[in-house]
């Protein structure tokens, strides 16, 4: 029996990961393994309450940067590592990955105060696995627009959302061991082929 997982859900707002969530989910507990779907921000009440915060909220880019890890400590301490602990495959949309790509690569706050701050709250704890739906901004653009209202990070323009996907792209060349990239304009069939051969990869 393969040991629990933890895997992340990561690309640039209406890429399609929610899209596939479940469905890895669903993959996983058809191979018997007990699944915790969660969330960043979010995942806790308390993480749940900056969620709101900071996608209706503005701040200092900083201010929200250390939200962001704020939130995560809660996640770890009173989710993921319990979970992991029990056995559990883990499964969040979304990690740290996204304050790397958001915040460093679309904010443009420095790099190592973000490296700082990830040391300093999971300093052992990385996924096993990242999931990075990657699509041009037209694409992600064209979906959000059909689909819903836009929050704050929605609401950013083109040259951010460039710099958060190039940020995204240069952490999964930079970690290629648990790194896959989906090619998001795919069909949504076909990529649920190409996610059944990566979880039966990583569940064997
Ligand atoms: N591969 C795809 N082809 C066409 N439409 C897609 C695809 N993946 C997602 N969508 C659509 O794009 C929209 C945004 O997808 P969603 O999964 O909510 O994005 P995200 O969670 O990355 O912001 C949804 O309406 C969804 O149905
Ligand atoms: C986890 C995280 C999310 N975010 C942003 C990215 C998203 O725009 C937003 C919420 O993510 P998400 O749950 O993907 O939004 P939605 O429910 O609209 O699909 O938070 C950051 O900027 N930094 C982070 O560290």
């Amino acid at each position: 029996m393969t040991t629990a997982k933890f895997i992340t859900f990561e690309g640039i707002d209406g890429a399609g990961k929610s899209t596939h969530l479940s469905f890895v989910a669903d993959l996983l507990r058809e191979r018997k393994k007990t699944v915790v779907v969660t969330r960043e921000p979010g995942g806790t009440s308390l993480g749940e309450s900056l969620r709101t915060i900071l996608l209706h909220e503005k701040m200092h880019l900083e201010t929200e940067a250390l939200l962001m890890f704020a939130a995560r400590r809660e996640h770890i301490a009173q989710v993921i590592a319990p979970a992991l602990e029990r056995g559990d495959w883990v499964i969040s949309d979304r990690f740290t990955d996204a304050t790397f790509a958001y915040q460093g690569g679309g904010r443009k706050l420095d790099l190592q105060k973000l490296a700082a701050l990830e040391q300093w709250v999971h300093p052992h704890l990385q996924p096993d696995l990242t999931l990075l739906f990657d699509v041009p901004l037209d694409v992600a653009r064209a979906r959000l627009d059909a689909t819903r209202t836009l929050d704050k990070f929605e609401q950013e323009k083109a040259d951010f959302f460039a710099a958060t996907r190039a940020e995204y792209l240069r952490r999964a060349a930079e970690f290629p061991q648990r790194f896959r990239i989906i090619d998001s304009t795919q069909a949504i069939a076909t990529i649920q082929d190409q996610l059944r051969g990566i979880i039966a990869g990583l569940d064997s």
